[in-house]
């Protein structure tokens, strides 16, 4: 669905995009993460043809954006971070306005307009004025604006950004139903784990290039995260840890009151040589568990200074 090539994007004499290879399969929800300024809008403005690349081809469905731009926006939804909406329409008003700039003849957009209503949960909000709907009822409607032509590709540029929890699970659900009905999904956010519950990929950019990607779990291998043990004891805290702390491939050590937390580098041949070690000496071990590594760990991970190119 997606093919970019070596795409680069200057503003002046800075460099926004420095050379990023990416393909996305049809029907894949691909994550797009990076901090703030590491050229995600960018990349996605240019696959919606809002703006050209300095160099590089993009592709959407095998056509050039730069080429074929008509033929790329019928197969588009944009949602950009910064949208207005129209204050003085009526949802539905809105939707049919959109439908109607999309060439949709009324007849059909009367039968279109009451599912997407449905589909973003806003059908009760269908005669409400557009600047009295919350943040999340306003992001809910600019997605449904986004699906009025039936595009087969959704760039969604941080379209979760400053909901609440509650907001964010409905957003969730909402794309996990576009999925279902084959869309291809591109999502940007710069909190990686507010995207690895909706992704199936993820892509990592940093200072305009791609740094990482892959499935979340093949992302923490390749980069090795150190995992994180829980060891909960019985008693004899302090001799258990000094005895983790002569360990080979131990790190940094954490105590609470009933056990402690082992930054580990070991696989799991060490992991359960470690277990036997602990036990053998007699050390009276209740638990002994792989916590689970903190996604935001894994992210500051990646992005320390571009280094980490996987
Ligand atoms: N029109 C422009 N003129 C000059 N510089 C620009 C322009 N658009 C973007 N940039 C710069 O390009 C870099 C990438 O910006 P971009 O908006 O793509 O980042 P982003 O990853 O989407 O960040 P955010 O999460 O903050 O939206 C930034 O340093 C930004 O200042």
């Amino acid at each position: 669905m997606i093919e970019i090539e070596g795409l680069t994007k200057t503003f002046g004499s800075f460099q926004a995009v420095k050379g990023i290879d990416l393909t996305i399969a049809k029907g894949c929800v691909f994550g797009f993460v990076g901090p703030n300024g590491a050229g995600k809008s960018t990349t996605m403005s240019i696959l919606a043809t809002l703006a050209a690349p300095t160099s590089g081809t993009v592709k959407v469905g095998g056509f050039d954006v730069t080429q074929h731009p008509k033929e790329v926006r019928k197969r588009i939804g944009y949602m950009p971070d910064f949208f207005g909406v129209y204050d003085q329409f009526k949802t539905i008003e809105y939707l049919h306005f959109y439908g109607a700039s999309y060439g949709i003849p009324k007849a059909e957009r009367e039968e279109l307009i009451p599912q997407l209503l449905e589909l973003v949960n806003l059908s009760d909000k269908k005669d409400a004025y557009v600047d009295t709907l919350s943040r999340g009822m306003k992001q809910r409607l600019c997605l449904a604006r986004c699906l009025v032509h039936d595009p087969d590709l959704l760039i969604l540029d941080e379209p979760a950004s400053g909901l609440d929890p509650r907001a964010r699970i409905e957003m969730r659900e909402i794309l996990k139903e576009l999925k279902a009905m084959g869309k291809t999904i591109i999502i940007s956010s710069h909190i990686l784990p507010e995207l690895a519950e909706m992704v199936d990929e993820i892509g990592v950019i940093e200072h305009g290039s791609m740094v990482a990607r892959g499935n979340i779990s093949d992302i923490q291998s390749k980069l090795r995260v150190k995992r994180v043990l829980y060891v909960r004891l019985l008693d004899r805290l302090d001799e258990a840890e000094s005895f983790l702390r002569d360990q080979p491939l131990v790190g940094r050590l954490l105590r609470d009151e009933q056990g402690i937390h082992v930054h580990y580098e070991g696989q799991d041949e060490e992991q359960a040589a470690l277990l036997m070690g602990l036990i053998s000496s007699g050390y009276r071990v209740v638990s002994f568990s792989e916590a689970q590594t903190n996604l935001e760990d894994v992210f500051l991970e990646i992005t320390k200074g571009g280094e980490n190119v996987v």
